[in-house]
């Protein structure tokens, strides 16, 4: 694991043995580029993205905590993509490299904890094996009565060929095509495949219970002060997500995994 910047952010660069890559922002444990071992990045990142702090970053995967989109009366898809979270571990043997990250309540700005006043520890683990990578995202509560939470790791894939960007496996709607806005909750069939014009990624999920897929149209990516009226061709989402609220015992923790394999390259 190596230090690194992405702008004005601290990040940590992991390179597993088959030269694949994975750079984290410190900023939102936010993944911000994932390159498979032949060099080709498989996640898109806005060029207008803010990269200091001030806001979410557009792109990769942010972490959607405790709240998703508007789905509540707390901050907007949630603090933890606009908190500074720390590196708690990393490793590196002969098949995989790893790095963990790890945010409490305390590491949260007291702005934003003021909407959602809970104890909680999160640790989010980045695991690079052969040309897939795997999040595991823990959530413990750490106070001493229940919390609702929702959950998401919003991944934002890079596409060559929008118009012939596919996922298969969604429940009645597969295959899925793009075109205008798309904003759909889907139910979860634990795994799908997306077809990007670059190859075909196989994704998975264990933990969460739907699938969101999200992109946001001509109209949409116009509205949106981070993204170039252009890029909307450049990417669709699709997160694994706990889109509703649950509730969580003190004491107790949850796990959501999302793993995703390149299994085919054109
Ligand atoms: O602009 P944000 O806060 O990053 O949200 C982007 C999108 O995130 C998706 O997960 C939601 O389903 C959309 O409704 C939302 O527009």
């Amino acid at each position: 694991m190596k230090m690194v910047t992405f702008g004005q952010l601290p990040a940590v660069c992991i390179t597993a043995p088959d030269g694949a890559t994975a750079t984290i922002a410190l900023y939102g444990a936010h993944l911000a580029s994932w390159t498979t071992a032949d060099g080709r990045e498989r996640l898109f990142m806005s060029d207008k993205s803010p990269r200091d702090g001030s806001a979410a970053i557009r792109g990769g995967v942010p972490v959607i905590f405790p709240q998703f989109s508007t789905r509540g009366t707390g901050q907007r898809h949630g603090v933890a993509r606009l908190s500074h979270w720390r590196v708690a571990d990393s490793g590196l043997d002969a098949g995989s490299a790893w790095v963990e990250l790890a945010l409490t309540h305390e590491d949260v700005p007291p702005t934003l904890a003021a909407g959602w006043p809970h104890a909680f520890a999160l640790r989010l683990r980045f695991t690079l094996r052969g040309d897939a990578i795997d999040m595991r995202f823990n959530v413990r509560n750490t106070g001493d009565a229940p919390f609702d939470f929702a959950a998401a790791l919003h991944t934002y894939y890079a596409v060559e060929d929008f118009t012939r960007t596919v996922v298969e496996g969604l429940p009645d709607e597969s295959p899925l095509y793009f075109g205008p806005k798309l904003d759909n909750i889907y139910a979860a069939p634990p795994t799908l495949a997306l077809h990007t014009g670059a190859g075909t990624l196989a994704l998975q999920q264990q933990g969460f219970t739907e699938w969101v897929v999200w992109n946001p149209g001509a109209e949409g990516a116009a509205a949106l002060n981070d993204m170039a009226d252009d890029e909307w061709q450049r990417f669709v989402c699709i997160e694994p997500a706990r889109v509703d609220k649950k509730e969580l015992a003190a004491g107790a923790e949850w796990t959501g995994q999302h793993s995703i394999a390149l299994t085919a390259i054109p």
